[in-house]
């Protein structure tokens, strides 16, 4: 893939697992700069990954080709702002990961016609596993889609969507989705815990299950999750059990409702910020 100068204005969790995920995937660490304001985490990912760490948001964007905002979303209209006031945007690549600020609020930010892709990732980029949506305008060239979609790649896998809406449904999907993983296999191991398991074997067997799961999945594309479910189901057995709890507490409402819950509040979040 081609390598650009970028630098990202934030430090925190997603833009960490970002670059985590870029560096470890070969990324050349000294064309990536990190910019925030405080410098405890910037300082600890410039350590662990060879990236630089800076404080002044306006001159890091300024000298870089490809700007990542990874600031919260309630935050980036003022961090937006101080930027325009001392940064050119045109011929830079604006690349933001925030949820619910669109690609119409940033142009009234930073400049008409911005250069910008929105990606929506998930932190499992640390590890390279992770989901990105990516949508950019119709006037972004192929060669900048073609660059963002091979840098999201180099930390797992992508999938673009034709309009702006689809981001909100991504986060709904893939974004948000490790929460929904971890709640439940928190709530598993609290259960093994609560039968007499010590933390460490709950979390093992838990974990062990989950990630097998998901590499089953990942193996049998031609199979449906459906049918993967019924080869684990016995009939009269204990699995079936359980399901029938699940599906009597209605699980899979609560997921469709908790899913919608996610792309309500990417709206009003569109409206906010
Ligand atoms: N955490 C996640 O799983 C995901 C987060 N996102 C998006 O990523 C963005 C960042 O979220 P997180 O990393 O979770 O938040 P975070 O709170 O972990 O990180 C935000 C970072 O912004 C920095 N910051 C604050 N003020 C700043 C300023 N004036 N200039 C530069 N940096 C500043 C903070 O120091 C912090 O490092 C959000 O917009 C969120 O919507 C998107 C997908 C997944
Ligand atoms: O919770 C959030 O708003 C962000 C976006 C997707 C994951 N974290």
């Amino acid at each position: 893939m081609q390598h650009r100068n970028i630098t990202f204005i934030g430090a925190g969790n997603m833009a960490g697992a970002i670059i985590a995920g870029l560096v470890e995937g070969g990324y050349p660490a000294d064309l990536i700069t990190v910019c925030a304001p405080s410098a405890t985490h910037r300082d600890a990912l410039a350590e662990r990954y060879g990236v630089h760490s800076r404080s002044d948001n306006a001159a890091c964007a300024a000298e870089a080709e490809v700007v990542v905002l990874a600031v919260k979303p309630q935050l980036m209209a003022d961090v937006c702002r101080a930027l325009r006031s001392e940064v050119d945007f045109s011929g830079k690549l604006v690349l933001s990961i925030a949820a619910g600020v669109t690609v119409e609020r940033f142009c009234a930010l930073l400049g008409d016609r911005l250069n910008i892709v929105r990606i929506m990732p998930n932190t499992p980029s640390l590890v390279g596993k992770g989901m990105s949506g990516l949508y950019a305008p119709d006037y972004v060239t192929a060669d900048d889609r073609d660059f963002t979609a091979a840098l999201m790649t180099s930390v797992g896998k992508i999938c673009w969507v034709d309009d702006e809406h689809g981001i909100n449904q991504v986060i709904a999907a893939a974004g948000s989705a490790p929460a929904y993983f971890f709640l439940f296999m928190e709530a598993m191991q609290q259960e093994m815990e609560r039968q007499g398991f010590p933390a460490e074997k709950a979390r093992l067997l838990v974990q062990q299950a989950a990630s097998g799961a998901a590499a089953l999945v990942e193996a049998s594309p031609g199979v449906s999750l459906g049918t993967l479910r019924e080869r684990v189901t016995s009939k009269g057995g204990t699995t079936a059990e359980a399901l029938k709890v699940m599906n009597e507490q209605k699980l899979p409402e609560i997921v469709a409702s908790a899913m919608q819950a996610a792309i309500a509040r990417a709206q009003d979040m569109e409206k906010q910020f």
